[in-house]
């Protein structure tokens, strides 16, 4: 049963978090709201902490002091775990996954299932269309190992989206993604948004999701440093260097042209 959420009670509420890992201070009284409808993107340099907010705000890291409610239900209590979608950075969870495209997301459909075994005609056609919907269609029975990054990130959201979720929290999404199919996933975001569900996007290039957002929050060394729309994010906040593996980039300010 999905329990009835009041208009306005936050469906994630993170107050005060602090966490550590591996002896290491990587959060430090962290609030973050999500109005029931809203869309929010998570911004802040690599390692600023933004993954390890949002894997705390689905239950997957645990909190030294702090909490998070869920759709009015704190963590430990909280048991409808179809309301939440997660898309999980891709280089954490394809790693060696032996699975076909069907299958992964097939597996978005568990928390709905009253009893483990194959999927129903309902769970088949989510599944298709859900895969249709990210432009995989042909690709059904892939093997995820076979696919392109971008592919396997298409996946993921695929498996997301079949969960029918009320809150989608996605970790960089768009991380390897063509610009087409950007594209198309803010469409289908925005979609989704219109219709009532609430969004937590971790993003370093906003791309055409810019459009989309109520809310930036800016984290900086595990504090939050900025919260409010995306156009008052400055270039102090939001400075930033990427490291990846073979280049340097640097992103400016919002408004300031360029991967905004
Ligand atoms: N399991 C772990 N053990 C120890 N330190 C960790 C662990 N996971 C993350 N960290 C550290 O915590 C800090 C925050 O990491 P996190 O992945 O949350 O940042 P991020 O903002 O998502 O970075 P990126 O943009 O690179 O994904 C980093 O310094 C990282 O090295």
């Amino acid at each position: 049963m999905t329990q009835p959420t009041s208009s306005d009670q936050p469906v994630l509420r993170v107050t005060g978090a602090t966490v550590t890992l591996d002896g290491r201070r990587v959060l430090t009284g962290v609030d973050l709201d999500v109005a029931p409808g809203e869309f929010v993107t998570l911004l802040g340099a690599n390692g600023s902490g933004k993954s390890t907010l949002v894997r705390a705000a689905v239950g997957l890291v645990p909190l030294d002091s702090g909490s998070v409610e869920l759709f009015g239900t704190p963590l430990a209590r909280f048991r409808d775990r179809r309301r939440i979608g997660y898309v999980p950075q891709r280089s954490r969870a394809v790693a060696g996954v032996p699975a076909t495209v069907h299958e992964v997301v097939m597996s978005g459909r568990l928390p709905r299932r009253p009893y483990l075994g194959f999927g129903g005609r309902a769970d088949r056609e989510a599944v298709e269309a859900a895969v249709d919907r990210v432009g995989l269609g042909d690709r059904l029975r892939s093997s995820l190992a076979d696919l392109s990054g971008g592919q396997q990130q298409r996946v993921l959201i695929a498996r997301a989206l079949v969960t029918g979720a009320d809150l989608l929290v996605m970790d960089e999404p768009t991380a390897g993604v063509d610009h087409r199919h950007q594209e198309s996933l803010a469409e289908l975001l925005g979609d989704l948004s219109r219709d009532g569900v609430s969004v937590l996007l971790v993003a370093h290039e906003l791309g055409p999701m810019r459009v989309l957002i109520d809310r930036a929050v800016v984290l900086h060394d595990g504090v939050v440093r900025y919260d409010g729309p995306v156009s008052g994010v400055t270039g102090e906040e939001h400075e930033h260097v990427h490291h990846h593996a073979t280049r340097e980039t640097r992103i400016d300010v919002p408004g300031a042209e360029g991967v905004w």
